[in-house]
Formats: structure tokens, C-alpha cells, sequence
């Protein structure tokens, strides 16, 4: 059986990729053959090898097995919007199906499956289902990167209440630090710690160059048991 993981976020922008880049090095090291999966994605760029979008590049960099790009991404939307939109705009309907069998298929090759959502908790896929309607169809563990900033602990406590209300575990969170530390941000980190219910895998600095450093160093994924 493989693990498997949710990675959502505070927001967009405040982290995920990040820090799901650190927890896959982490895992490679710990000795895991990892996947990273990016079921649907939206800012994307036409390159000659087709659409590609930058967290599914990096998720796939960072993969321990070598994925095919749709492997990492079926799902790819070039303009930079909720998914609900751009689905609509472009008529291509985001189906629950596929997205579960993109999953199956990297658990049968990976035994640690890192999934990363886009936007935060409840992103919308369409009109009528959201990303944590898919998330809890498939009973997936949950771990959540707050960008630290101002504001973030209320919506920190917003979607740990949601993961909860919705049957699932939080398994972790991490803490990202977007910003140089500003003279609270001790203060925001204890109230973080004191207020999510599951343990702090680490916290991930903030970096000149957070996609092509070492940073599975910073994270303990051995919390995750
Ligand atoms: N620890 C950090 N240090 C410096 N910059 C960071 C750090 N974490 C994130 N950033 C910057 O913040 C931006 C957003 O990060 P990232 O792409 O990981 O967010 P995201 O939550 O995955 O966004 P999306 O919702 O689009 O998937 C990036 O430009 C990234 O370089
Ligand atoms: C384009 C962006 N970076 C993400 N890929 C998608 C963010 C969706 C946010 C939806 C919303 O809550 O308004
Ligand atoms: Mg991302």
C-alpha cells in the first residue's frame, strides 16, 4: 500500500509547490520511490513540448520515478484562474474518473504519492463539486502549508475545520515563510502551533531561490506515522 497525501494550502500562492518539492526530497531520502501528481492545473505555458504548467515541472523534477509529464498532469489549463472558469471557457469538463485513475496508476509504481491541489481547500472544479469534494471521495490524508503572513491563522483554523468537518485526517502542516521574518513572526508561529490540530513537519525559510535549494532538510516527515 502506498502512502498517499493531500498538499493544501492556506491560499494560492503560498507555498504548496514549495513545500511539496521539500516534502518529496524528503521522502526520496528517507528512501521512498515517490510520485508527485498534479491533477489539474491552471496558468500554464505552450512550450514546444505542449502545455505545461511550472508546479507539475517541478512536482515531476522532484518525483524519485521517472513520470511521463501527463502522468504528473492530466489536467492542464493555460490561463491563470480558478479551474471552475477555465473549464467552462474552454469546455473541457475536469471528470472526477480520470483524476482517480491518474492517482491509481502512480500508486501502482510509487509506494509514496504526493498530491498537490490548487488553490486552497475548496477550490471548485466546476459548478457543482469542489477539489475537497474529490479529496474526500478518495479518503486522502491531509497536510497543510500555511504561508505565513498576516492573516494566515484564521485561515489556518478555517481549513483545518473544513478537513475535519469533512471526515479527514490532518496528518501535518508547515509552515512556508514567504516573507523575510517581520518582528511577529514567533508570535504567529506559537499561535499556529497552538491552534492546528496536528504536528508542524517543519518550517521551510524564507529563500532566494526555494525551487533549486536543498530543503527536505527542513522538514521531519517521520511526524507524518
Ligand atoms: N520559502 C519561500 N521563500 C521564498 N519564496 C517563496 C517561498 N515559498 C514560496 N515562495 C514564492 O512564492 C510563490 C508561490 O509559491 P508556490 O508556487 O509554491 O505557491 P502555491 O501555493 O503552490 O501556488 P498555486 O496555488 O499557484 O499552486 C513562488 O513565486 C515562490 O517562489
Ligand atoms: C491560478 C492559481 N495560481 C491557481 N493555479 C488556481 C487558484 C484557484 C483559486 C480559486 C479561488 O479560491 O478563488
Ligand atoms: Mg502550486
Amino acid at each position: 500500500m502506498s502512502k498517499r497525501w493531500f498538499i493544501t494550502g492556506t491560499d494560492t500562492e503560498v507555498g504548496k509547490t514549495v513545500a511539496s518539492c521539500a516534502l518529496l526530497q524528503a521522502a526520496n531520502r528517507a528512501g521512498y520511490h515517490t510520485a508527485g501528481y498534479k491533477p489539474v492545473a491552471s496558468g500554464s505555458d505552450l512550450t514546444p513540448e505542449g502545455v505545461r504548467n511550472g508546479d507539475a515541472l517541478a512536482l515531476q523534477r522532484n518525483s524519485s520515478l521517472e513520470l511521463g509529464y501527463s502522468e504528473v498532469n492530466p489536467y492542464v489549463f493555460e490561463e491563470p484562474t480558478s479551474p471552475h472558469l477555465v473549464s467552462r471557457t474552454t469546455g473541457i469538463a475536469i471528470e472526477r474518473a480520470v483524476m482517480s485513475q491518474g492517482l491509481a496508476a502512480l500508486e501502482q509504481k510509487a509506494d509514496w504519492v504526493q498530491v498537490e491541489g490548487a488553490g486552497g481547500w475548496f477550490t471548485p472544479l466546476s459548478e457543482t463539486w469542489t477539489f475537497a469534494d474529490w479529496v474526500r471521495e478518495q479518503q486522502l490524508p491531509v497536510i497543510l502549508v500555511v504561508g505565513v503572513k498576516l492573516g494566515c491563522i484564521n485561515h489556518a483554523m478555517l481549513t483545518a475545520a473544513a478537513v475535519q468537518a469533512a471526515g479527514l485526517r490532518l496528518a501535518g502542516w508547515i509552515a512556508n515563510d514567504v516573507t523575510p521574518p517581520g518582528a511577529r513572526h514567533q508570535d504567529y508561529l506559537a499561535s499556529l502551533q497552538a491552534r492546528i490540530p496536528a504536528p508542524m513537519l517543519g518550517e521551510i525559510p524564507w529563500l532566494d531561490d526555494p525551487f533549486t535549494r536543498d530543503t527536505g532538510r527542513f522538514l521531519d516527515i517521520s511526524l507524518l506515522d
